[in-house]
């Protein structure tokens, strides 16, 4: 399957171990469309060797491809926020993960009913059994 993976840039890295760990995992057995943000030299300023036009149509366009949506969502994202929009817009089938350590999730996500596949983990291990299991499904 081609995945369109979303997670924060300029919102903050702090979590971008955790971003490459699961990019990894979806690997084995799929296609990562958005490997660049797992790349730990990709710092808070995001591509900006590229303009941000050409980022937001190549990820849209991206988006458009894929066959599934999975968002990393811990770290609040303003580009996240409008990726899942976009992919409600679109009918996209979306999965969303979200650490329950502290942080609330955004109540204009938990709150939409199209998002029906929103979890909560604690280690990657987990998170990486929620996607095998949902994977399959999908
Ligand atoms: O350089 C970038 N490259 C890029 O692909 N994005 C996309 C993919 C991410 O899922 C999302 C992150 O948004 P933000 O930068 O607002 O945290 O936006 C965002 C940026 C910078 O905003």
């Amino acid at each position: 399957m081609k995945i369109y993976f979303a997670a924060s840039i300029r919102g903050g890295r702090n979590d971008v171990e955790i971003y490459k760990e699961l990019i990894n995992y979806l690997k084995n057995d799929h296609q990562v469309l958005t490997e660049h943000i797992g790349d730990y030299n990709l710092s808070i300023q995001g591509q900006n060797q590229l303009k941000d036009s050409f980022i937001r149509n190549r990820d849209i366009d991206w988006l458009k491809q894929s066959d599934i949506v999975i968002a990393e969502a811990t770290n609040p994202s303003l580009g996240v926020g409008y990726e899942l929009a976009m992919a409600e817009r679109l009918n996209k089938p979306v999965i969303v993960l979200h650490r329950s350590n502290g942080t609330q999730l955004s109540a204009m996500i938990a709150g939409t009913e199209y998002f029906t596949k929103i979890f909560e983990y604690q280690t990657v291990e987990e998170a990486e059994k929620i996607l095998g299991k949902e994977l399959k499904r999908s």
